[in-house]
């Protein structure tokens, strides 16, 4: 760049998000997974489970899981039987799958042909079984160049999104006409799905919060953050600036979320702990991104936060001394889709700028000008992402 030249900006131009097509409805849930499994004589193991899916402010969640599949896989609903082989053969095609749906919703919104994209982010954490791997499939399946430059982001767990905005900033920011593709994809229902364990409670907490989906969003370089500077191939007004991006590890908090491949699929822990130490360590997070911005009032902020669970989200509320309808746009989402991990926190995105626009805000960010995505998970591992929103009238 020359030193006259001006700074290029990361700009978020359009997200893109999808579910599997089967809709379970969150007090119908128990029976249904009770009997799936086989569980009906587990009597009070299935009055916790009410009780915890009474507890999650879930209402709905999409999983690609069905009893067909259990008939004809019978492994994968029965507690530690072999199943993985199954589960993997079924991920390898469908996670593409669903990364396409979602690609395909954002490259329409952004309005420019596929073969604009430079560069492909593919994050998830439900599938490892197959080379080529799961970026080549997707860009297969949607006609990416074979010129575009890709990157495969595998089993960071939930906070996968923060990373690969983070990673989209570097590169718009320094490659000339770069249109980054991200996209972030789950199939909990296939590869963490396990029938009920008096041994192993935290599957209860899983099965009742965890679900499917896959977002995707356009990421690209452009002028100064404006709108009216930015001249390159993206002439529709961006939806967000990404204005900077963090990784922090939480000091001794590696047993907190712990997962493992197993021939039985992912076995996982969710420590009882997570909430208050995800709560307790977001402040620090929010200090270092928006100290240079003299922020120290969080409501001066918009938020969109991975929807791990509601004893999070109220922690984090809790925590940050958050007026009502701060996190409105996540607790939709938890409230709509569940726990969806990585792509969680980009259908917050979303909601968040379709709320703006229902709700007739001045500017994508809920009327406010600075705002951040938090991502959470293994490690654990917090991903902040500062946003700056964009005008309405402009982003119509
Ligand atoms: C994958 C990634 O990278 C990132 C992730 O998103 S991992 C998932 C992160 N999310 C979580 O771990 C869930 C966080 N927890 C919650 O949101 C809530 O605690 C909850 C919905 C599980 C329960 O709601 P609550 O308001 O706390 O209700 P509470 O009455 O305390 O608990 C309900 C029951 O769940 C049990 N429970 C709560 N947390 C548990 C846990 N981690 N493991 C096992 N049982 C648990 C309680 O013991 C209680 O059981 P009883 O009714 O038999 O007493």
């Amino acid at each position: 760049m020359g030193s006259g030249e001006a700074k290029r900006v990361a700009l978020i131009q359009a997200i893109g998000t999808a579910n599997p097509p089967n809709c379970f409805l969150q007090d119908d849930y128990p029976e249904f997974y009770f009997q799936l499994t086989k569980s009906q004589h587990m009597i009070h193991l299935k009055d916790k489970f009410k009780r915890i899916c009474g507890k999650t402010r879930i209402k709905k969640r999409y999983m690609h899981l069905t009893e067909d599949i259990i008939e004809k896989n019978p492994n994968i609903g029965i507690y530690g039987a072999p199943s993985l082989d199954a589960r993997r053969d079924i991920l390898v095609r469908e996670i593409p799958n669903l990364g396409m749906e979602a690609s395909l919703k954002a490259i329409q919104e952004w309005g420019h042909p596929t073969s604009s994209i430079t560069h492909l982010i593919f994050c998830t954490s439900s599938e490892i079984g197959c080379l080529p791997s799961a970026d080549h499939q997707l860009a297969k399946l949607i006609g990416l160049k074979p010129s575009v430059q890709k990157f495969m982001i595998y089993n960071q767990g939930c906070f996968a999104a923060g990373t690969a905005l983070r990673l989209a900033k570097d590169l718009a920011e320094n490659n000339a006409d770069a249109q980054v593709l991200v996209v972030c994809c789950e199939i909990h229902s296939l590869v963490c799905f396990h029938a009920p364990s008096e041994t192993h409670l935290d599957i209860l907490v899983g099965s009742a919060i965890f679900s499917d989906g896959a977002a995707a969003v356009i990421v690209s370089g452009g002028g100064s953050g404006s709108c009216e500077s930015d001249t390159t191939i993206n002439r529709r007004p961006p939806l967000f600036h990404i204005i900077s991006a963090i990784q922090t590890e939480i000091p001794d908090s590696d047993e907190m979320i712990v997962a493992k491949i197993r021939e039985t699929g992912m076995q996982y822990y969710l420590s009882r702990d997570l909430p208050q130490v995800v709560s307790n360590n977001i402040e620090q997070c929010l200090i270092e991104m928006f100290a240079p911005f003299g922020i120290e009032n969080w409501n001066k902020l918009f938020y969109t936060i991975h929807t791990g669970g509601p004893a999070i989200l109220r922690g984090i509320e809790e925590k940050l001394g958050l007026a009502g309808e701060k996190l409105g746009a996540s607790w939709r989402v938890l409230s709509e889709y569940g726990n969806m991990g990585s792509a969680s926190v980009l259908f917050a995105l979303d909601a968040l700028r379709r709320k703006s626009v229902d709700e007739g805000k001045p500017t994508t960010g809920e009327g406010l000008e600075l705002g951040v995505l938090l991502g959470f998970g293994p490690g654990l591992t917090v991903e902040t992402v500062g946003l700056r929103s964009f005008a309405l009238e402009a982003a119509k």
